[in-house]
């Protein structure tokens, strides 16, 4: 245990049998566990609507580590996690069955924090259940998983009911991916590195790229992620959130309000995207079956469950133009699908060409700088840029080389957590600062609203792209057309 000492909590994660829970959230809560950075009285509370005992909870949870985590399971520390694991049958949409937690509660010794691990048209069934059976106090939290709402009008309407219940500072809005080390580490290498503070703006950069790419596809949940689309589950949150770290002005501290209002001005600086605009700076796809890691898998419409005329993206490609001063001129171009070839998500700023060359013999252009920004896997940052290469005849020899600093190799004693790791302990500690604000998420909908509605304007099919493929070629003339081209 650290040596600050919090209070124990109740975490109660509604939607426990479900894809998140099982995937990420148990086994996040169990490498808190073998960390030893869970309080002993803290309890974890599975809510789902499957008739269930707790034992049966526990033995799904040991299933979903066996699956995930492999030889990571330690048997004491099972012993002891599986302790905190109890479960509860409660039909979210009815409020009656939310008196059933009273049961399991200590408010006295034990903050209650609400994770919401289902789809966003439950969230406001859960606050009105949560407040009609009394257990909300003035300590108690509420996680809301992404995205909130499926548009501007919907996310206005949870946080508007959220709100009548909770204080805002009660109100944790996750994305996973702000607690990544590799995200957090771009406010390390953008304001703690003066080579990059004064270089980080349209007179030295040419474009930037990002890249946040699966190789899995959409498999089980099929349901949810039809009536979502790729625009929604990743771009409008965590392509967003990246793009607002690696654009916003310097904060004036780390708080969250300092860094939420950066951001904020980021989001209200993107170009909007609209019917006149749509065709030419994005780009919609669809998985047709193909090969991914030597496998043969199915395409979206051949998944279990698939509507076969379903008309829904698993892939965005998106130039985006930030209307400030610093970015005036400098296109952000964004991609993200699913069944990519392999799990990429990174960063790439390219640098702008030196206005003239003196080492014609090496190379008849010179190749501009690049800062690779690996987020997963592969944690770490790298420096392309030109070097000497060594001997004394003749002239000057270049070479493009690769300066690495790749967080395994250089910081070996040091775990790497994931997202929901640190997220999940820093809602179990009462520390929002990572979490988004509301203004932030509906300035994000005003944008992505306008892309979709152009989209159906339009009627904009999505394009095929084989599985284990970088999307459908008019990705690559997306760039093209540009004069540029996909970092590979
Ligand atoms: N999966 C992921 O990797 C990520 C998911 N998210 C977000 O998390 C949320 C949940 O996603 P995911 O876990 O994939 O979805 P799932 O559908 O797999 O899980 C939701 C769970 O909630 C249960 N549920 C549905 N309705 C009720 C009800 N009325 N009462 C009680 N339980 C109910 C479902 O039961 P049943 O199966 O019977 O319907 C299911 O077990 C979504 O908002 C998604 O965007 C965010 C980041 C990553
Ligand atoms: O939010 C989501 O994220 C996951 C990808 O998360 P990562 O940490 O593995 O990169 C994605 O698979 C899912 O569709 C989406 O809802």
């Amino acid at each position: 245990m650290s040596n600050n000492t919090y209070k124990p909590c109740d975490f109660v994660i509604y939607g426990a049998l479900g894809d998140l829970s099982k995937r990420k959230l148990l086994i996040s809560l169990y490498r808190l566990e073998k960390h030893n950075l869970i309080e002993a009285d803290t309890r974890i509370i599975g809510v789902d609507r499957l008739a269930e005992t707790s034992q049966g909870f526990i033995d799904i949870a040991y299933k979903s580590l066996q699956s995930f985590l492999n030889n990571e399971i330690d048997d004491k520390i099972w012993a002891q996690f599986s302790q905190r694991l109890s479960y509860l049958k409660i039909d979210l949409t009815q409020a009656a069955e939310y008196q059933q937690l009273h049961s399991v509660l200590e408010p006295e010794s034990r903050v209650m924090v609400n994770y919401l691990a289902v789809a966003p048209f439950l969230f406001k069934s859960i606050c009105q259940g949560l407040h009609s059976s009394g257990v909300i106090n003035s300590e108690t939290r509420l996680v809301m998983e992404k995205p909130i709402g499926h548009d501007l009008k919907s996310s206005k309407e949870i946080n508007d009911v959220v709100t009548e219940v909770f204080k805002e500072e009660q109100v944790y809005r996750i994305d996973h991916y702000l607690g990544k080390e590799t995200v957090l580490n771009l406010l390390a290498l953008r304001f703690a590195n003066s080579i990059f503070t004064t270089n980080w703006n349209h007179n030295t950069i040419d474009h930037i790229q990002i890249t946040v790419g699966e190789d899995i596809g959409i498999e089980g949940r099929w349901e949810y992620f039809d009536k979502t689309g790729q625009l929604r589950d990743m771009l409008q949150n965590h392509l967003l959130q990246i793009l607002t770290f690696v654009a916003m002005e310097p904060p004036a501290d780390l708080s969250a309000e300092s860094i939420h209002s950066e951001k904020i001005k980021v989001l209200k600086a993107l170009r909007p995207i609209t019917a006149r605009n749509v065709e030419e700076k994005t780009v919609r796809g669809q998985y047709t079956s193909g090969y991914v890691n030597g496998k043969e898998v199915p395409g979206y419409l051949e998944e279990v469950g698939a509507n076969v005329s379903s008309t829904t993206e698993t892939f965005v490609a998106i130039r985006v133009d930030i209307d400030n001063w610093r970015w005036a001129g400098v296109p952000f171009y964004m991609r993200t699908g699913k069944r990519t070839p392999n799990k990429r998500t990174e960063i790439v700023v390219n640098f702008k060409q030196l206005p003239h060359n003196i080492f014609k013999d090496s190379f008849r252009n010179l190749p501009a700088n690049k800062l690779v920004i690996h987020l997963q896997p592969n944690e770490g940052v790298e420096v392309m840029m030109l070097n000497k290469v060594p001997g004394i005849d003749g002239n000057i020899k270049l070479q493009n080389t690769k300066l690495d600093l790749s967080f395994s190799e250089t910081f070996k004693n040091n775990r790497i957590f994931g997202g929901y790791e640190k997220l999940i302990l820093e809602a179990l500690r009462g520390n929002p600062t990572l979490f988004l604000s509301r203004e932030e998420i509906e300035q994000a909908w005003i944008w992505v609203d306008s892309i979709l509605s152009a989209w159906a304007n339009n009627h904009t099919a999505p394009k095929p792209y084989p599985a284990g493929s970088w999307g459908p070629l008019a990705s690559v003339a997306l760039l093209a057309r540009d004069g540029r081209g996909w970092e590979e």
